[in-house]
């Protein structure tokens, strides 16, 4: 079903825009933002997908990560999803870390999240097909993808195991190594249960690198020293090493927390990073 528009507001040569539509992979209606720089009719634009992190909806990034202005410079359309299925029908937990707005960017195979929390083939099967009927100057052979915090772990994980999808990969502060952390442990048990720890496995960007033989990747990681998440052990950056045809350089950035200010400083690198290996 063609996603029906919400709003569009000029923006840095471009326009900024929030669309809705029926979702038949996560079984309710998701909203996505689409930043889509002035471009002569016709012509086509490499895209960049941004998953957010916990608690995030599409309208985060659009309102503090600064994105408009580097992707009207180069030209390219910044695509940016909800973090999970929402609605009244949809399950829900009473904390921030699971549920609604905590989609964690994999399929749950265990109820009650299993009809609904299906935010990888949502991301991989679904987002584009959509974005590109309503703004058909979307390349969708010439793709990145990159996020923040659960985000980032989502565009790992997603990146490394779809290379033919996703042709350049960064993060920022991702959740690198889940398997081994506070967050991954209660939530993918949530998910994926927990007697199904092979098939965590598969959701782990430390793990997925280690084994990695696949197409060259080089890989952009942003991490700041004064990260709340980083001291609590949840994101662990040091567990993303490069491995066979995947370089991966982390920059630990001092000083720098988690938050949108830390995102937003560095989402020029970001958006050039992937620009740069999205017009080869
Ligand atoms: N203290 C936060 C924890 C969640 C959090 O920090 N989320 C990050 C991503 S992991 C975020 O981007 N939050 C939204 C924002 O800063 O706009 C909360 O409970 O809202």
């Amino acid at each position: 079903m063609t996603a029906e528009q919400v709003s569009a507001v000029r923006s840095f040569n471009g326009t900024q825009y929030v669309f809705k539509h029926k979702s038949s992979t996560v079984s309710c209606e998701m909203t996505f933002g689409v930043y889509v720089p002035d471009h002569t009719s016709g012509t086509k634009l490499p895209g960049l997908i941004y998953l957010s992190g916990l608690t995030c909806t599409h309208a985060n990034v659009m309102e503090k990560g600064a994105a408009q202005g580097p992707a009207s410079k180069l030209g390219l359309i910044f695509i940016h999803p909800d973090t999970s299925p929402r609605g009244t029908d949809v399950a829900d937990a009473d904390r921030y870390d699971l549920g609604q707005g905590a989609g964690f960017y994999i399929d749950a195979s265990w109820e009650p999240w299993s009809n609904h929390f299906k935010m990888r083939s949502y991301i991989e099967s679904e987002l584009l097909p959509v974005v590109s009927a309503v703004v058909p100057a979307l390349d969708t052979t010439h793709i990145g993808i990159t996020g923040h915090s659960m985000g980032g772990h989502g565009a790992l994980t997603l990146g490394l195991t779809r290379p033919d999808l996703f042709r350049s990969i960064s993060a920022f502060a991702p959740i690198a190594n889940p398997t081994e952390c506070d967050w991954g442990r209660t939530i993918f048990g949530e998910y994926l249960g927990d007697d199904s720890k092979v098939e965590w496995k598969k959701f782990d960007a430390s793990i997925l690198l280690a084994a990695y033989s696949g197409p060259a990747r080089s890989i952009l990681i942003d991490q700041g020293t004064d990260d709340n998440f980083l001291k609590q052990g949840q994101l662990k950056p040091e567990t993303l090493k490069s491995h066979g045809s995947a370089a991966v350089e982390v920059r630990m950035q001092p000083g720098y927390d988690h938050s949108y200010y830390f995102v937003a400083t560095f989402m020029g690198d970001h958006i050039e990073h992937h620009h740069r290996q999205l017009i080869l």
